[in-house]
């Protein structure tokens, strides 16, 4: 079993951003500056967002975190989001999801110019990211391909099963890894409620990707010898005995899993810290093209 490490990842390509930031200020050029808008008091959305702000000041960007209040309108939401659109100083910036139920996320998400769009969640930039196009690939599914690669794990003509079809992951992980690209080439099969005989598929896959939020779902009954599994999920499990309250909890039932993985993500230190890194990467991306 080998451990794919996105915390150890995600600090190697913060290294990198950060050499880049370097040279650009070296240029006098301008640096990244990335926004946040947060709504409402969510513990986790807000150790989230904090999290990105963090990883800015560790590779040299800006970074400026806009609070809303619960009650904040969607106009008022809309109008904040026009602010940054014609701010020549912020490169990109995200409205962190999920929003109150009184607004409307995906007018939210239309309102945000694509160039800024360093999530990839405007329609513009997940319709170039289907036809193979360069745009802003969203942060999870960018990092998890990043994180095939960096540890050189054969996708091409494998049978991949994606488990979740939200907007986030699994429809962007599903269409990427069938595409013709380095880490692609991948027969993918998309599961999810619906899904009738799910284990008799998940036994063929040769690579599984857990996106469906229910914690400790996927069990060592459901996988093949040798399959590689990443895991998406992060649930905040209560647990008396940690000092915070709670523990986190990846879609897989990790340590029999482990047991007959090849490669597999840990849950924490996987996929989320290899997020933050590639929303930083999209950061970088959207200055660069400017200069
Ligand atoms: N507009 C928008 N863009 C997002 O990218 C976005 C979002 N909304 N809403 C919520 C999800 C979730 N997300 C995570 C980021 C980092 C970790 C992360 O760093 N996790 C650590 C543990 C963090 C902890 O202690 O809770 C780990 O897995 O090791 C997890 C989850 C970004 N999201």
């Amino acid at each position: 079993m080998i451990l794919l490490d996105g915390k150890k990842t995600s600090a190697d390509i913060k290294e990198e951003i950060a050499l880049e930031v370097r040279d650009l200020k070296d240029l006098g050029k301008k640096t990244p500056h990335l926004a946040a808008i947060i709504v409402g008091n969510d513990g986790a959305s807000i150790t989230y967002v904090n999290a990105k702000v963090k990883a800015c000041e560790r590779v040299g960007f800006e970074s400026t975190l806009i609070r809303l209040p619960e009650e904040t309108t969607e106009e008022d939401l809309l109008n904040e989001i026009a602010i940054l659109n014609v701010d020549k100083d912020i490169d990109g910036f995200i409205v962190q999801l999920p929003l109150p139920k009184h607004i409307d996320e995906q007018k939210i998400l239309m309102a945000v110019d694509p160039d800024k769009d360093v999530d990839g969640f405007h329609p513009t930039n997940v319709g170039k990211m289907a036809l193979n196009l360069p745009t802003f690939i969203s942060a999870t599914p960018f990092g998890i391909l990043e994180l095939l690669e960096r540890y050189n794990v054969e996708t091409s003509g494998k049978h991949v099963v994606v488990l979740g079809r939200s907007h986030i992951v699994g429809s962007p992980m599903s269409i990427l890894l069938s595409q013709k690209r380095k880490v692609g080439n991948a027969t993918v099969t998309m599961c999810h409620s619906r899904t009738k005989n799910l284990k008799e598929i998940t036994l063929q896959a040769d690579i599984i990707v857990a996106a469906i939020g229910i914690p400790e779902f996927l069990k060592a009954d459901m996988v093949k010898d040798n399959v590689t599994v990443i895991d998406v999920g992060i649930t905040r499990l209560a647990d008396p005995s940690k000092k915070n309250g709670f523990r986190l909890v990846g879609d897989v039932a990790f340590d029999e899993v482990a047991a007959k993985s090849e490669f597999i993500t840990p849950v924490p230190g996987g996929v989320g810290p290899m997020t933050i890194a590639m929303l930083l990467k999209n950061t970088l991306l959207a200055c660069q093209r400017k200069n």
